[in-house]
């Protein structure tokens, strides 16, 4: 949604259990709204929308600043500790029919951790679900998020390095994704300029969309 001086992007976080998706979440909107911490089960079994305040210093247009507003939907996991696929995907549905049925999806952060590999099966699953929630059309509106990315740069993984020794499985869905992808660290409590920073490459990739969004509706399996 544009008006004259304000532009709002609409996310989602989806991905695996304990990856950091509620932590992207608050990074993004520089809040603690979501619950986020280390748990044996799942800590999320609801879809929550999270709202920054008006955020300037980051997007121009035709030499004017705009504030840019930034919507976050939190979801359950998937695969999910306590509830099953059927459950998450109609919840996580109806959650983005509910909150962005009428301005449309503008990127689907698929979040995944930087310090465990991607293999095969899990890939398949993960983008089977995206296509589910989010049609044919997924790849031009998911991006990958890598979470601890401190981890990775602890043991010696610049982002180049890392990338050079990534799983042929993670290359193939960067790849396929439009190498649409952002490393992050959410450990530390991400500071205003690397948050500016996050959300510069996250509008870039809108951009190169046209900033076309993904309309959703209501629909049954
Ligand atoms: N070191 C490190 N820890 C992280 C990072 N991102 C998240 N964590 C930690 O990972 C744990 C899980 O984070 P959550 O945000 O709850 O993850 P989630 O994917 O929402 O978890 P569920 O709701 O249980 O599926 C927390 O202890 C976070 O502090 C990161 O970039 N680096």
């Amino acid at each position: 949604m544009t008006d004259s001086n304000e532009m709002t992007i609409n996310l989602v976080v989806l991905g695996r259990t304990q990856t950091g998706k509620s932590a992207v979440g608050n990074s993004l909107l520089g809040s603690a709204d979501f619950e986020s911490h280390l748990s044996p089960s799942s800590v999320t079994t609801r879809c929550s929308l999270g709202h920054s305040s008006r955020i300037l210093g980051i997007i121009r247009r035709n030499g004017c600043e705009l504030a840019l507003r930034v919507r976050v939907l939190d979801t359950p996991s998937y695969p999910h500790s306590a509830l099953s696929k059927e459950q998450v995907r109609d919840t996580v549905r109806s959650a983005l029919a509910h909150h962005f049925g009428e301005e449309g999806l503008h990127l689907a952060l698929l979040v995944l951790r930087a310090d465990l590999p991607l293999c095969p099966d899990e890939s398949d699953h993960v983008i089977q679900f995206i296509q589910e929630l989010l049609g044919p059309t997924w790849k031009n509106y998911t991006a990958v998020l890598l979470t601890h990315a401190d981890k990775a740069e602890e043991a010696g993984f610049s982002e180049e390095a890392y990338l050079h020794s990534a799983s042929s499985t993670l290359l193939s869905l960067l790849s396929s994704v439009q190498h649409k992808y952002i490393f992050l660290d959410n450990q530390k409590s991400i500071i205003k300029e690397e948050r500016a920073i996050v959300l510069r490459k996250l509008l870039n990739f809108i951009r190169q969309n046209n900033y076309q969004v993904l309309l959703l509706k209501h629909s049954k399996e």
